[in-house]
């Protein structure tokens, strides 16, 4: 699925208005040169996987997969079959011995393939476990929060749990998961995404979230911890990289069911075999009916199913994404479309205040004390922006603290905190009331105290948004006691920028390739969200939208029939990535929006849907391929084995035998050696999925079909008759 412009690395954000955190996404070709990527067999991970085959043989283990525990089964009454022939001094013995051991081999080999699936998880998972060893944390006695001088207790990390309060200064490891209640820092994320570029996270916004083991390289934070002991992100990555929690999808349930029918099917025609041949006078020793009943169920596609699917989650995990299921891995392979949040997805997601645009007649300090008050309580990475720039630009004034004494001693004073579907923030101190937020939210503001907004701040907020920025209105009244008397005033627009990840419309470009409709929903306004939506290059947009409206898109594209995937990153993204069938949260986002989505992207890169849709295609492909390989590799063994069976007393059968096999027990000895030998050479091909390309479904089927069927058909033949000619040159089997 690569394409020229997929195999550029994007560049990290070139404005200098943002720092450099933002997480350059990267671009990563599939079935190849991931960066995390690792050989499918490398000396150390086939060397563990063997022991591991052997341990794999408990019944308990195998049961999970009826093809290959018929196979045991059949390898235990074969090697009681060679028992009797031995007591018996059969001239057989060392025939069955050999096919008994190729029976064993059969079951090894499939337990080969899922071990060294396993293995590259395994590997990560113990790394991950290393990481975190005796990590002690910094944790704050009693509720204490936020005082420099409130006491510390040292704890080891395991045993805090949420809501206990933790500081965090350069050079520690953040000891666990939570959100940044207070304070900024640099943190170096690589432990977990493996990328060393440090990131920004900071207390109140959609960056507030950080992971633990990951590492503060500046500044001091207090993180209050969300996850109580064994449900952090590292375990639930340990959990997934391991395969402990693996459940079959939707999918594979369906494959099993095939599976266990053709095994029942399979074993009644041996079965109903035995009468019919006693019959006939030809009485076949148990093991060969064994060998039969191998040959004849699919175990090639039962060998490789999970193999398969574990090589698949770990892909995803070796392009920096992790699912909590391979459900959504495997819908992911399916998505029509997908609805992105605009700020912190499409966008940097630090918007900050770059310039005051003071109303008509209203004196410029005038303006931007409004603007600082109005934002002195407004812990967002706007608000705190606005108070930045003000201060830059010469504003001064009480603090927060002194305005909320001062104003207490009067007894009115109270915050109005942003929230999504006010789109309005503020203060009321005193007798006046100071408000920002949204143009549509101020103006009904405004309006209800009997005010509205003047034509020249209106064109100042076009111009912002038709820019791609976001304009906040400022306003304030003149008296919470008698508002009547006081006319609400629009003091100027504050221009908030933000920065489209780059290369993104590329990106979108290929999606829409891929048939998937991209739609960007935000909070945002008409004409920032038309501006950024172009050059983002979506295929469509939603402005001015509340988390609810967020929801209800979701539902009506599902009613009408598509499959949603969602990315957000913001606590009001949650809902929506909770009901879209594919969702993805920003890494960087919260962790309300990580709880809700069924797979994080460590990068936050919102164009990663293109991988992750290539890895479900690829998945249900490559499984698809494997099980028509598998079944059609099956009609060769007929020829093989019926006539072997049953030549001594139909002599016309001799001519099924259309491969000219050298003996009756070679044909036999040759089909189970294949059908062994199969399976690990199949191995590759399951851990490094089917090639995908970006066609349609059907013909990507016609194709399959062709390749795996004829080719499951016909390569049998091959095999079987070199195997065959091999054994020829053995004596003493035939
Ligand atoms: N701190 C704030 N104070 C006041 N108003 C704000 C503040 N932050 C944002 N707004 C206004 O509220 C609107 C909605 O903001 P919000 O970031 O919640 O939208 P969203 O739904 O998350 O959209 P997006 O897709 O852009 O992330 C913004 O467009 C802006 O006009
Ligand atoms: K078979
Ligand atoms: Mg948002």
């Amino acid at each position: 699925m690569t394409t020229s412009h997929d195999a550029r690395p994007l560049a990290t954000n070139p404005s200098p208005d943002v720092p450099s955190h933002a997480p350059a996404p990267r671009v990563t070709e599939l079935s190849g040169h991931a960066y995390k990527r690792r050989k499918a067999f490398n000396r150390e991970l086939v060397l563990a996987a063997i022991p591991q085959s052997f341990i794999k043989l408990d019944p308990r283990q195998m049961r999970h997969s009826p093809v290959m525990f018929t196979v045991l089964v059949g390898t235990v009454v074969s090697v009681v079959a060679c028992a009797a022939q031995i007591i018996q001094a059969s001239p057989d013995v060392v025939f069955s011995l050999v096919i008994t051991l190729w029976l064993l081999l059969t079951v090894l080999f499939a337990n080969f393939s899922e071990a060294l699936a396993e293995g590259r998880g395994k590997a990560q998972a113990d790394s991950l476990r290393a990481g975190r060893q005796g990590l002690l944390a910094r944790r704050l006695k009693g509720a204490a929060r936020g005082e420099g001088n409130a006491a510390e207790e040292s704890v080891p990390a395991p045993e805090l749990r949420k809501g206990d309060l933790v500081v965090c200064e350069a050079g520690d490891v953040v000891p666990s998961d939570g959100e940044i209640v207070e304070g900024l820092a640099m943190i170096d994320e690589s432990a977990i995404t493996g990328e060393s570029a440090p990131v920004v996270r900071e207390s109140g916004g959609d960056r507030s979230a950080v992971t633990g083991g990951t590492k503060v390289i500046s500044d001091r934070v207090v993180v209050r911890i969300t996850a109580d002991p064994g449900q952090t992100f590292i375990d639930r990555m340990i959990a997934l990289v391991e395969g402990a929690e693996r459940q079959m999808t939707p999918n594979e349930a369906a494959l099993h069911v095939l599976l266990v029918a053709l095994t029942i099917v399979f074993l009644a025609v041996t079965v109903v075999l035995v009468p019919f041949a006693n019959l006939a006078g030809a009485v076949p020793s148990p093991v060969v009916l064994v060998a039969l009943l191998v040959c004849l169920i699919p175990t090639t596609i039962g060998a490789l199913v999970p193999a398969i699917g574990i090589a698949g989650m770990d892909r995803l995990v070796q392009h920096n994404v992790l699912a909590t299921s391979g459900r959504a891995v495997e819908t992911a392979g399916d998505i029509t479309t997908l609805l992105l949040d605009k700020t912190g997805t499409i966008t940097f997601g630090n918007r900050r205040a770059v310039d005051f645009l003071p109303a008509p007649g209203v004196p410029e300090a005038e303006f931007i004390a409004a603007a600082r008050l109005a934002s002195l309580a407004d812990e967002t990475p706007e608000g705190r922006s606005i108070v930045d720039l003000a201060g830059e630009r010469g504003a001064t004034g009480p603090s927060l603290d002194e305005l909320a004494r001062s104003a207490g001693q009067q007894g009115a004073f109270a915050v109005v905190e942003f929230s999504a579907m006010t789109r309005m923030s503020g203060l009321d101190e005193g007798k006046r009331r100071y408000r920002k937020g949204a143009a549509s939210a101020v103006a009904r503001w405004v309006r209800e105290l009997g005010g509205d907004i003047p034509p020249g701040v209106r064109d100042d907020v076009d111009s912002i948004a038709s820019d791609g920025g976001t304009p906040l209105v400022v306003a304030t009244d003149d008296g919470v006691d008698q508002p009547e008397r006081h006319r609400p005033r629009v003091l100027g627009t504050v221009h908030l920028a933000d920065v489209v990840k780059p290369g993104i419309a590329d990106r979108f470009a290929a999606l829409r390739r891929m048939g998937i409709r991209t739609v960007m929903i935000t909070g945002d306004n008409r004409l920032t969200a038309a501006a950024i939506a172009k050059e983002a290059g979506v295929d469509d947009y939603l402005a001015e939208a509340t988390p609810e409206d967020k929801l209800t898109r979701i539902r009506a594209e599902q009613k009408a029939g598509q499959l949603v995937a969602m990315t957000g990153d913001g606590t009001n993204d949650a809902p929506a990535l909770a009901a879209a069938d594919v969702g993805v949260a920003m890494n960087s986002g919260t962790q309300a929006a990580k709880e809700a989505a069924n797979m994080v992207d460590l990068d936050s890169d919102p164009t990663k849907l293109i991988d992750v849709v290539a890895i479900g295609k690829q998945l249900l492909i490559t499984r698809g391929s494997l099980t028509t390989f598998s079944v059609a590799n099956d009609v060769a063994k007929y020829f093989a084995i019926i006539p072997a069976l049953f030549v001594a007393v139909f002599p016309g059968l001799s001519l099924l035998n259309v491969m000219g096999l050298t003996s009756p027990k070679s044909a036999v000895l040759a089909a189970v050696i294949f059908n062994a030998i199969i399976i690990v050479l199949l191995v590759p091909l399951a851990l490094r999925g089917v090639r995908y390309r970006p066609v349609t479904a059907q013909q990507a089927l016609r194709r399959n079909l062709l390749v795996y069927g004829v080719g499951g058909i016909v390569a049998p033949f091959i095999g079987i008759k070199i195997i065959d000619l091999l054994l020829a040159l053995v004596p003493g089997l035939h």
